[in-house]
């Protein structure tokens, strides 16, 4: 299919034979007449005796009596040692290019050349134009030759995302046909098969900037949670994190990962449409005697259960008999196992101070969740709020892979109090903020209403005047204070923004049902 030999370069070369003990001195005399070629030494062995060396001249030198160096150098080089002139030949071949080289050689004038690649573990993703299609195999052979044994399988991107568990479809050009890998983000690890899940490593700061706002102890709601890039870092910094997503085999690998980075017992997972799962979550029990309130969502998070020992197993037994008014703390306790107990230091402010339009709203932004802590924490607080001192932060405590281990259970449950929602699905997050219309009994909750991160795309002909509307429309509310973060371009007219603002209070159910 690519005939190698077709690289062959071959260079008629001269060396000059030099004792071994005197190559370093005879280095110093030939500076600039070298070989001076990437990965190319120019002191080789002389195959006719160990005692010499070969210094093979750069092509500059193209005359045996070496009439390009100058003279001084030359009468140097004779002072040290008696001068053999070799001729030297060369051959560069397909090994020795660069990607970029032999595909410059292959493909047609004037094209982009595929030579730089998105990189998940040990996969190779390219996303081949139109154009170069014809061109596909030879392009992932040259990729995979090139980057192996970093690179063991290189996949193409085949059409656009249809599925609503936003995982492209891929064809294997090259290498193993396995797509199971891992991914390491800022000292956590990420198992997934990415013919099954979705993964963007260029979210990457988008995941750490996020929760670089989250305090430890507090209570974290993550609606499209995937494979865990905003859950996992939430729950090693110490946050309780009930995630969800629709795809099993991103709550599958959420399930992974959670165990592989030690914060199962942290990570309460659901496999459910997102609507739902807010609407059960929040939804205060009913009735105080009754054992079959809320037994819906506690069979979803049983049937997703991060962690199943022999505890769980025992608690899970008694649930039949207790009364439900706590059925959610003992929900958590079935699911996990135990519960991260809220470190914290008092008192505790959300820092979801996203470009500092929060910090006017501070106080009236201190966690009720927080004021229940007590003051004497273990754990270390992260001051920083965002950009790349938040990051460094992160990148020195997150990477401990301690087990982030459940102390007590907390009194707050999720109808009582959540501190953030995230919604990262970008296409139609937005209008799943109706399921925040009437979810919350103003009744039961406790402290201010959670901060909300909506991301969504946004095209040069929006504004984010017109985005807030959306929101407001789907939340039938107004939203005050909408801070908008730029995520990352997608396209040349389209940007990846993530909205952070409070829910407003009209969302509380008694509020709401009036309107
Ligand atoms: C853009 S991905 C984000 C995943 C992850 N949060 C991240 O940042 O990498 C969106 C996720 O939402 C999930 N999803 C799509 N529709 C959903 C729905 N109706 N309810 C819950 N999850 C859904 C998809 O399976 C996918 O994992």
């Amino acid at each position: 299919m690519l005939d190698e030999s077709k690289f062959d370069v071959d260079l008629k070369l001269w060396a000059l034979r030099i004792p071994c003990q005197l190559c370093k001195a005879a280095t110093r005399i030939l500076n600039g007449y070298l070989l001076d070629k990437p990965r190319i030494k120019p002191i080789t062995e002389d195959p006719t005796c160990q005692k010499n060396r070969y210094m093979i001249l750069s092509d500059r030198v193209q005359s045996h009596d070496l009439s390009e160096i100058s003279p001084q150098k030359l009468d140097e080089l004779k002072k040290l040692c008696e001068i053999q002139v070799i001729p030297y030949s060369l051959t560069l071949g397909y090994s020795y290019w660069s990607a970029d080289h032999v595909l410059k050689q292959i493909l047609p004038p004037g094209v982009e050349v595929p030579s730089s690649f998105e990189t998940i573990g040990q996969i190779a993703h390219l996303n081949i134009h139109d154009e170069l299609l014809p061109y596909k195999d030879v392009i992932a052979k040259v990729i995979y030759d090139k980057n192996y044994p970093r690179i063991k399988t290189v996949v193409n991107k085949v059409g656009a995302i249809t599925n609503e568990f936003r995982v492209p479809k891929f064809e294997i050009l090259a290498g193993e046909s396995d797509m199971v890998t891992e991914v390491k983000q800022y000292g956590a690890t990420f198992k997934l098969d990415y013919s099954l899940v979705y993964w963007n490593s260029r979210l990457e700061h988008e995941h750490i900037r996020l929760v670089s706002q989250f305090q430890r102890g507090e209570i974290i709601c993550d609606m499209f949670a995937g494979i865990g890039p905003f859950a996992i870092p939430a729950a090693q910094k110490g946050c309780i994190v009930y995630a969800n997503d629709l795809n099993p085999d991103s709550i599958r690998y959420l399930k992974i990962n959670a165990e592989i980075n030690k914060v199962d017992d942290c990570i309460c997972a659901y496999n459910m449409d997102a609507r739902k799962f807010i609407s059960q979550l929040m939804e205060a029990p009913v009735c105080e005697n009754n054992a079959e309130c809320n037994v819906s969502m506690l069979k979803a998070c049983e049937d997703c259960s991060v962690q199943e020992n022999e505890e769980s197993r025992v608690e899970n037994t008694r649930l039949g008999g207790i009364i439900c008014v706590d059925l959610f703390p003992r929900l958590f306790v079935v699911a996990c196992s135990s519960i991260c107990y809220l470190f914290c230091h008092a008192p505790v402010t959300v820092s979801g101070n996203v470009e500092g339009a929060q910090d006017s709203n501070r106080n009236t932004y201190t966690s009720v969740a927080a004021t229940k802590r007590p003051s004497d924490c273990c754990l270390e607080e992260n001051g920083s709020i965002n950009g790349d001192g938040a990051m460094d932060a992160f990148r020195r405590k997150g990477g401990k892979k301690k087990r982030m281990r459940a102390l007590e259970l907390p009194n707050t449950k999720p109808w009582e109090h959540v501190d953030h929602i995230v919604m990262n699905l970008p296409a139609s997050a937005l209008h799943f903020l109706d399921a925040f219309k009437g979810c919350i009994q103003r009744k039961d909750w406790k402290g201010p209403l959670p901060l909300i991160h909506c991301y969504c795309f946004m095209r040069a002909n929006q504004t984010q005047e017109l985005i807030v509307s959306e929101a407001e429309s789907a939340l039938n509310a107004h939203i005050q204070e909408p801070i908008f973060h730029r995520v990352r371009d997608v396209a040349p007219n389209k940007a990846m923004f993530c909205l952070s603002f409070r829910l407003p209070e009209a969302c509380f159910k008694d509020d709401a049902t009036k309107i």
